[in-house]
Parts: structure tokens; sequence; C-alpha cells
């Protein structure tokens, strides 16, 4: 029974749950697949925030903020993309006791409320590029297990929806959003990623080509998509007549993009770095960096104490780090040792009367629990130098490991033999849709079917004649696999 439980999803959730619950991140609701985000996650969106926004606002795109309705005719409008998440989209029936005439959609996605506009707003060549990203919700009614932060029926994203007069313009954008979701995860969250295309079978069906930054928890053994970031081509535009005259006075159709990253990257990190202590947070994105826990021992000196800590949390703050005391004198100082270890705060740092006396600190890591003094005089320039080499272990760390998870095969037995060993596997593929839904079937299972995750730009040699893992025919591609969240 426990190993039942083991493999299938309740653990899966369970873990990520009693982590994020006991980190004061996420409190459950009483709507199922529907948490609370608590400052202590909701800071870290607004972390992830700034540095994006200020990223975009460089591109000169530019935000706005579209209505959460869409009626029903206009969402419909797209059939022929919609018609498999058609179960997913919740409807408003009734306001009061009274039905209304047409009911009306909460948006799973703005395609459809947005590109009517973008019709009407882009007439000539000087219109273009129109470059626009919503900071909001959506709602996807999910039936598969909800999970916090990796799959829930409303969650926070960015979503950017873009149009240009090329083609070329078109995928110059695409990959340098793709870089900003790769540093949003490995330059913040501490997370390895691999860039690359996403197959014809796992594409956005209503769009040209899909990029996507994957990621993988060797905990669990699967793939998650991390962030996406389209080229539409000119699909929509045809769809929606996005038109626009060009110089010569052509009439020409737009070709446009959409990317999107969203809470699920928390939800990414907290499984990455989580241990049996509870959360392990990168200091880039932690709400308080450093806590600072006086440690009174009976009369000695406590006021001194006290001042110590006062004063090194304000000479933290003023150098620009997020410092805070816990002076609470209801908890002993191994209670709130253990409470911010839970919350994964990256560093604490410890002020007894040894310290007070030595005019020291003792500093203690939260990821590897090494202990260090630092004298009063080089306070700043001692925790700037740990905060550093733990954002940067946390990344080797996660790197190490995911590299490890890796499995490089050639042939169906090795695919399968890795698979069972919750590897991602790379392996030369030859890149027909009906071989890859082939891979599903035959893998399907209590643990869920092996997918492509992408296959990355990054190419290893392919010699010739390399033969493909699953249908044997020759190979085109090196493409990485697994199961996934
Ligand atoms: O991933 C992104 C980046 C940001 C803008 N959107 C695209 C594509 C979204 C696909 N997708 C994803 N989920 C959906 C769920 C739905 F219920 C409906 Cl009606 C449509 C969709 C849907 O189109
Ligand atoms: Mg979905």
């Amino acid at each position: 029974r426990k190993t039942k439980t083991l493999e299938n999803g309740t653990l899966r959730v369970f873990l990520v749950a009693k982590v994020v619950v006991n980190g004061e991140m996420i409190e459950y609701y009483d709507i199922s697949g529907c948490y609370i985000l608590r400052p202590w996650a909701m800071s870290i969106w607004e972390i992830m925030q700034t540095f994006f926004d200020a990223e975009i606002k460089k591109m000169k795109i530019k935000n706005c903020y579209f209505p959460l309705f869409v009626s029903s005719g206009v969402l419909q409008k797209e059939k022929d993309h919609i018609e498999g998440f058609a179960p997913e989209v919740a409807w408003v029936t009734k306001s009061g006791e009274s039905e209304l005439e047409m009911p009306i959609a909460i948006r799973p996605t703005s395609e459809t409320v947005m590109y009517p506009y973008f019709s009407k707003w882009i007439r000539g060549h000087r219109d273009l590029p129109l470059r626009l990203n919503q900071w909001c919700n959506v709602v996807r009614w999910e039936f598969s297990n909800p999970t916090p932060f990796i799959r829930s029926r409303e969650f926070l994203w960015q979503e950017g929806h873009t149009a240009f007069a090329t083609k070329e313009e078109a995928d110059t954008e695409v990959l340098e959003i793709l870089e900003l979701y790769r540093r949003i995860y490995e330059e913040f969250l501490a997370v390895p990623v691999i860039k690359g295309k996403k197959s014809e079978h796992e594409k956005f069906a209503g769009g040209l080509y899909t990029t996507t930054v994957e990621a993988f928890v060797p905990n669990t053994g699967r793939g998650v998509q991390g962030a996406t970031s389209h080229c539409l081509g000119q699909n929509f535009a045809k769809m929606f007549e996005i038109n626009f005259e060009n110089e010569k006075g052509e009439k020409c159709m737009v070709w446009q993009n959409s990317w999107a990253y969203t809470t699920r990257t928390i939800g990414v990190m907290v499984m990455v770095h989580g241990d049996d202590k509870g959360l392990v947070l990168p200091p880039k994105v932690a709400s308080v960096q450093v806590i600072v826990i006086p440690v009174p021992y009976k009369d000695a000196n406590t006021q001194g104490i006290f001042d110590a800590c006062a004063a090194t949390v304000k000479t933290l703050n003023e150098a620009g780090f997020r410092a805070e005391a816990d002076y609470r004198d209801n908890y002993s100082p191994g209670w709130k040792y253990s409470h911010w270890e839970m919350k994964g705060v990256p560093l604490r740092i410890e002020i007894g009367p040894k310290d007070l006396a030595n005019n020291q600190v003792r500093a203690v890591r939260r990821d590897n629990s090494a202990k260090s003094d630092i004298q009063m005089a080089s306070l700043v320039e001692g925790v700037k130098e740990m905060l550093d080499n733990v954002q940067q272990s946390l990344f080797d760390a996660a790197k190490q490991k995911r590299d490890a998870c890796i499995q490089v095969v050639n042939t169906w037995e090795e695919f399968a033999e890795a698979l069972g060993q919750k590897k991602m596997i790379l392996a030369p593929w030859c890149d027909e849709e009906e071989v890859e839904k082939d891979v599903k079937a035959r893998t399907k299972g209590e643990m869920g079917a092996a997918k492509s995750l992408c296959t990355p730009f990054d190419q290893p040699e392919l010699p010739e004649g390399t033969l493909c893992f699953a249908s044997g025919t020759p190979a085109k591609k090196w493409t990485y696999w697994g199961r996934s969240y």
C-alpha cells in the first residue's frame, strides 16, 4: 500500500502540499483546486514580476488589461483549437436570481478576448509592431490531480501578445522572451532548464511552433514545462482578420507571438530545492534573506544582545539585504531555528553572549547548514559572500542532480529501462507524430505515459545512419522524453 501510494499522484501532491503549507506559502481553500497565496509565496511572485516587467519594458512592450469575461460567440470563434479545451472552460450563467441571456466564459487565456481588437487597431504598417502584455489570473477547470502552484484551477500569469509585419521579427522575439524565462529559472529560482522546441503533437495547436524551457524534478522523475513562447505564424491573423497595409499598399496578414509564465514557477522551485526540513529559498527570491535570532543566556547582557541584533538588521537593510530579527519572547531559539528553516530562509544569524563578547555573529546557511563566524566590522561583505554562495550552490546542486537524471538511449529497451528509473531520456527520434503517439500508448500506466518534452536547441552530434529509438527508421533529431506534470 505504502509503495502504491508512493507511486501515484497522491504522494506527489502530499509532498508539495506539506512543505508549502508548513512554510506558510499556501492555505488550502474550500473550493477544490483553488489555493490561497500567502505573503511568503506572493513575495516570490512579485520579485520575479519586478524583473520580468522591467525587462519587457526595455523591449518597448506595454502592459494593458483586458476583461476577465469572454462572450461564448467569441470564445467559440476558434473552435478547432478550443474543442480539446472545452471541458475546462468555466462559465457564468446567472447574476443573482436571473439567468443571463448568453452564458459568459471566464478567460482560460486571452487570444479570443484580445485579437478582435488587434484587428481593429492594426490598419497600416505604422501600427506595427503591436506588443502588449497583461498580468492577470486565468481559470481552467482542470480535473486531474490539482497540486498547489503546479496545477490549480485559477493561477496568476503574464500573457504577452505581439504582432509584427514580418516573420523574422516574430522569430527573434520568441527567443528573446524564452531567454528571459531561462533567466527567471536559472538566475532567480536557481533551477536549471533546457531550451528547446515542442513537438508537433505537444505544441500549442493554434500556433506555428512552440518553444519552451523544460525543468525536471529528480525526486519524482518528472519533467515540467517551465514557460512557453509561441510563434503563432499567421494563423490567428487569418482567423481574426488582423491585416495591415504595407509600404507598397498591399494588404498583408500580421505575424504573431504569444508567451507566458505562471505561478507554476514557484512550485517547481519548491520541489527542486525543498528538503526534509522544508522549504529552501534561493536568496534572489527570498523575501527574508537573513533572519537574526537573539540567543540570550540567563541574564547575561540580554539588552546588549538585542541591541546587537537590531544593529545587525539595520546594517544589512541599509546594504540592501532583506533582513529581519525574531524577538518573540514566547519561543525558544531552537524553536525559531526550525521555524525559519521550514520557511526556507537562506541565512540565519545567531547572536549570543560569546558572539557579543567577540564582536561577531554566527551565520548558518540553510542549504548545507555550514556555520561561519563573521566579524561585525565585515558583516555586509561576509553576508553578501554567503548569500551569493548559497544562490550559486543551489543552482550547481540542482544542475548536478538534474544532469545525473539524464540518460542517453538508442533502443526501446534502453528507453523503457530508463523510464522505469525515473530518468529524463535523450533519444534519437524520427520526428513522426504517429511514432510519438505510439510511445505514449506503449508507456501508458499508473505513473502516466511518457511524452516528448522538447527537442533541445543544443543538438548533440547525430551520426549518419542513427535509427529512431521507437520506430527504427532513420532518426532526424535528438529529443528529450519523460513523464511529466
Ligand atoms: O500558452 C500561451 C501563452 C499565453 C497565451 N496563450 C498561449 C496558448 C494557450 C493554450 N491554451 C491553453 N489552455 C486553454 C484552455 C482553454 F479552456 C481554452 Cl478555451 C484555450 C486554451 C488555450 O488556448
Ligand atoms: Mg491545460
